[in-house]
C-alpha cells in the first residue's frame, strides 16, 4: 500500500489503454468502495452511488450505446468509432460509473451534495492507486445523453460525475504540468475602506 504522502504527492492518472488485468479483487473493491463512501457529506444524505461496467454486460452496454450513436447521429458509424463506443465498458478490466442523487433538500444545498460525489469520486481514486491499481476519470457524451443515461440504469434526475476506469498500470505515466500555487493560493485580504 502506498503511504498517503506518497500517493498524494504522486498520484495521476493512467491512460485508459495502459489499464490493463487484473482489476482490483473483490475483497479490495469492498475496502475501495469503503474509503469512496468515507466522505464529507452534509446532512449524511449519501447523496452517490456507484455502478460496475464489466464483463458481458459491460459489452452488451457497448453494443447498445453504439446503437444509440448511430441512431442519434442518423448514418452508420465508420469501423473506428463503431469499436470504440462497443468497448466503451471492455477496454478497461472495470469501470465504475459514479452517478450524483443530488436532489433538493429542505436543509441541505444542493451544491453541498453535488461537492460530496466529487470527494466520492477522487476517495475512489485514490484507493485504487494506493493499491498499486491505476484509474483514470472520465465523461464523455453518454455521460449527458438522456437516452445513454436510460439505457445504464441512471434516472433523468441523476447526474454523472464520471465513469472511473480501472486497472492495472502497464508503464508509469509521464506527469503533466500543474498549477503554480501562487496563481491559485492566496492570503485572505480586508476589503478596501470604501470612503
Ligand atoms: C469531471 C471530469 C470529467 C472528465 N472527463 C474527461 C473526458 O471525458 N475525457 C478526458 O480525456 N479527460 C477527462 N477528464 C480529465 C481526466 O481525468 C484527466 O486525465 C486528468 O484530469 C489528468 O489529471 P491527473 O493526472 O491529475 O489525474 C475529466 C476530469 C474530470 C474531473
Amino acid at each position: 500500500m502506498t503511504d498517503a504522502k506518497t500517493l498524494l504527492a504522486t498520484r495521476r492518472s493512467v491512460p485508459i489503454p495502459a489499464l490493463r488485468d487484473p482489476a482490483p479483487s473483490e475483497a479490495e473493491l469492498t475496502e475501495i468502495f469503503t474509503a469512496a463512501t468515507r466522505v464529507p457529506d452534509h446532512g449524511k444524505l449519501a447523496p452517490w452511488r456507484f455502478i460496475l461496467f464489466r464483463g458481458e454486460v459491460g459489452a452488451e452496454l457497448g453494443r447498445r450505446l453504439a446503437d444509440l450513436a448511430e441512431r442519434h447521429e442518423g448514418q452508420p458509424l465508420g469501423e473506428a468509432r463503431r469499436a470504440y463506443e462497443e468497448q466503451r465498458f471492455t477496454r478497461a478490466p472495470l469501470v465504475v460509473g459514479v452517478v450524483s442523487t443530488a436532489k433538493p433538500h429542505f436543509k441541505i444545498p444542493e451544491w453541498e451534495q453535488v461537492l460530496s460525489v466529487g470527494a466520492a469520486t477522487m476517495n475512489l481514486i485514490h484507493a485504487v492507486h494506493a493499491r498499486g491499481y491505476g484509474a483514470n476519470w472520465i465523461t464523455e457524451w453518454v455521460a449527458y445523453d438522456e437516452d445513454a443515461k436510460a439505457l445504464m440504469g441512471i434516472a433523468s434526475d441523476e447526474k454523472v460525475a464520471g465513469f472511473v476506469y480501472v486497472g492495472t498500470p502497464g508503464d508509469a505515466p509521464s506527469d503533466r504540468p500543474r498549477p503554480d500555487l501562487a496563481t491559485v493560493v492566496s492570503e485572505a485580504t480586508l476589503p478596501q475602506d470604501r470612503v
